[in-house]
Order: structure tokens, then C-alpha cells, then sequence
């Protein structure tokens, strides 16, 4: 396989998904290189269902293997939130700074043992007539208390990896790479991925 095409417009991810999958010589396309401009919505109450609502309606209309990716942030003092509604938990129009701050405005005066938290990545693999696969991965972190770092999107300002003293706005996108939630669930397609 020398192309992939991943059903997202967010252009952080894009640039993860470029870095990661250089390695196995695949070329990324998104939604962005597409002249696709309808908004999928994720009415899912799952990563795996929002995955797959997106990954298979753009398997449908091009007829070729899609990935998409659900992810998100859950945070055990916020039983679990933002977790899907990451994208948007300040409100719809997708504010990567008001979503942080509103995390850090819920998590004021609760001490740093009970920040914890993790990032979470469900990837659908939709082929045309084929059942849509799914692969997660993880990262475990803390919660730092104000924002750290200029790399990066979303939440990486405030995330600190389990054993790191940097949140992940502060590693180089290699660095963060070796360990994100993304680059877990991505290792999962390993096999997938040497067979075609
Ligand atoms: O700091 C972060 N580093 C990451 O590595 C990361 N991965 C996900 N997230 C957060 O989770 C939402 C995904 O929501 P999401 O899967 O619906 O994606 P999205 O709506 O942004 O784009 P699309 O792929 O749906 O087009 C994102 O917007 C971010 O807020 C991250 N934050
Ligand atoms: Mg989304």
C-alpha cells in the first residue's frame, strides 16, 4: 500500500498520522486533500462508534480502504470527561485553548495525585464489503495546572506522560510520537499493515 486515506480535517492529527506512518513508506491523505466538505456528525456515544460512523461513510463514497480516528481525554476526577466530546467541550466550534481552560477551571484545588488521566485513540479500519476493524491505544498521564509547551494541539499543553516531567506541547513531535495514544493504537495495524 503506498496511500492511506484517514477521514479527519484536523490537522494536528494529520501531522501525527504523516510522522507516524512515514516509516512504513505510506503516503497520508485526509479529508483536507478531498473536495469533501459535508460535516460527518459523530452521534456516537462511543470512540468506536464515532470511529466507525466516520471511517465508513468515506469507505462508502470512495469506495477504498478509510481509517479514522476517535480520540480523546478522560479524566478520572472528572469521571471520564471530556472523553468523546474532547473535540468540542467548550462549546461546538472546536476551541482547543477554551476546552483546556475549562478543564483546568474543573480541576482547580485537586492535588496532583488525583489528576490522573489518559489520552485514548480508537481507530476504524472501513473497507468496501469488509466488517470494519478497530484498534485502541492509550497513554496514562497527569494533568498539569496551567498550560506548558507550544507543540503540538488540543490538551498537549496540560498532559503530562506517566514518567515524564514535560507535558506533550513540550516534546518534539518525534518524542511524543514514541509514546501517544495514537502510536499505540497505530502498532495494533501492524499486521494489517506488512500484509498489504
Ligand atoms: O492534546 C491532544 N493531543 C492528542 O494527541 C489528541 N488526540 C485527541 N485529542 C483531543 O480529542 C479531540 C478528538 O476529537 P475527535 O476524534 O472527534 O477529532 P476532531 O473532531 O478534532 O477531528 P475529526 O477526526 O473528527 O475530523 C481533539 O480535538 C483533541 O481535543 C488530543 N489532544
Ligand atoms: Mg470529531
Amino acid at each position: 500500500m503506498e496511500r492511506l486515506l484517514i477521514a479527519t480535517k484536523n490537522e494536528g492529527k494529520i501531522k501525527d498520522f504523516r510522522q507516524l506512518f512515514s516509516k512504513y513508506g505510506i503516503e497520508i491523505l485526509s479529508l483536507l486533500d478531498l473536495d469533501f466538505n459535508q460535516d460527518i456528525e459523530e452521534t456516537g456515544t462511543t470512540f468506536e462508534e464515532n470511529a466507525a460512523i466516520k471511517a465508513e461513510t468515506i469507505a462508502k463514497q470512495f469506495q477504498i480502504p478509510v481509517l479514522a480516528d476517535d480520540s480523546g481525554l478522560e479524566i478520572d476526577a472528572l469521571d471520564g470527561r471530556p472523553g468523546i466530546y474532547s473535540a468540542r467541550y467548550a462549546g461546538e466550534k472546536k476551541d482547543d485553548q477554551a476546552n483546556l481552560h475549562k478543564v483546568l477551571k474543573e480541576l482547580k484545588g485537586i492535588p496532583n495525585k488525583d489528576r490522573t488521566a489518559r489520552f485514548v485513540c480508537v481507530l476504524a479500519l472501513a473497507r468496501p464489503n469488509i466488517q470494519t476493524i478497530f484498534k485502541k491505544g492509550t497513554c496514562e498521564g497527569i494533568i498539569g495546572g496551567s498550560p506548558v509547551g507550544e507543540n503540538g494541539f488540543g490538551y498537549d499543553p496540560i498532559f503530562y506522560p506517566l514518567g515524564h516531567s514535560a507535558t506533550m506541547a513540550q516534546m518534539t513531535h518525534k518524542e511524543k510520537n514514541e509514546i501517544s495514544h495514537r502510536s499505540n493504537a497505530i502498532k495494533q495495524l501492524d499486521d494489517w499493515l506488512s500484509l498489504e
